[in-house]
């Protein structure tokens, strides 16, 4: 039977698309992208890593055996020290300081991504809580990849960094074991069940998609 991942790639790969060819990701690939957008989104970003990373702690406290238990902790140290630190170094060179960074308000989107998350890590199960997460490690995978493979965009002094990152093999293979979690967390579950994750994935894919576009735009708050 094929795997669980499979199933959940097909029902994204139209929205995942749309991603890739947001202006905010075509931009940032060809090296055209207004650096107040890219700025406007490390900040977003960056308080939406504060929960992200929270949500791996939930995934470490669910975990059903130490070697998840483990690659969750891995995943959280990896985003406060490795993928928050890009973001700490960027805003350094555009002057902001880390308080700055984290005091960041954030935006409408923002808090309903973050929200969503968190819900699911308190109330869901250790299937939901990876199916949440998975998006969010497999589409910047997807993106970050594409992006190595276009000539020029590594030379760009702003991007370059950012696209190293997220194309890394060290990005890449804890995007792997993500995949292989739920894949394992799926096997043997009742098509009810297996619907409901589907939905969680998808939603989160939708506001992957919302932020780039939020990100875009500047999104603010009405007032
Ligand atoms: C919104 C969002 N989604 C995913 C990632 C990759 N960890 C991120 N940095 N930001």
């Amino acid at each position: 039977m094929n795997p669980f991942s499979d199933r959940l790639y097909r029902s994204a790969q139209e929205l995942w698309a749309k991603s890739h060819e947001h202006p905010f990701l075509t931009e940032l690939r060809d090296g055209t992208l207004d650096p107040e957008r890219f700025i406007y989104y490390l900040k977003q970003d960056y308080v939406y890593l504060i929960d992200y990373a929270k949500v791996f702690a939930m995934g470490s406290l669910k975990a059903r055996d130490l070697e998840t238990m483990a690659k969750f902790a891995e995943l959280l140290h990896s985003t406060l020290n490795v993928e928050m630190e890009l973001h700490r170094q960027y805003a350094a060179r555009f002057g902001i300081s880390r308080d700055e960074l984290e005091q960041t308000l954030a935006s409408p989107t923002t808090v309903a991504y973050t929200k969503y998350l968190l819900d699911t890590a308190a109330q869901g199960s250790l299937p939901e809580v990876a199916a949440v997460l998975l998006p969010c490690m497999w589409s910047y995978r997807e993106i970050g990849t594409a992006c190595m493979k276009v000539p020029g965009a590594l030379d760009h002094p702003l991007y370059r960094e950012w696209i190293l990152m997220y194309g890394s093999e060290e990005f890449g293979a804890l995007t792997d074991w993500c995949i292989a979690l739920m894949d394992r967390l799926a096997e043997g579950l009742p098509e009810r069940e297996l619907a409901q994750l589907e939905e969680r994935f998808m939603v989160a894919s939708k506001l992957e998609y919302m932020f780039w576009d939020m990100a875009y735009r500047l999104e603010a708050w009405p007032v």
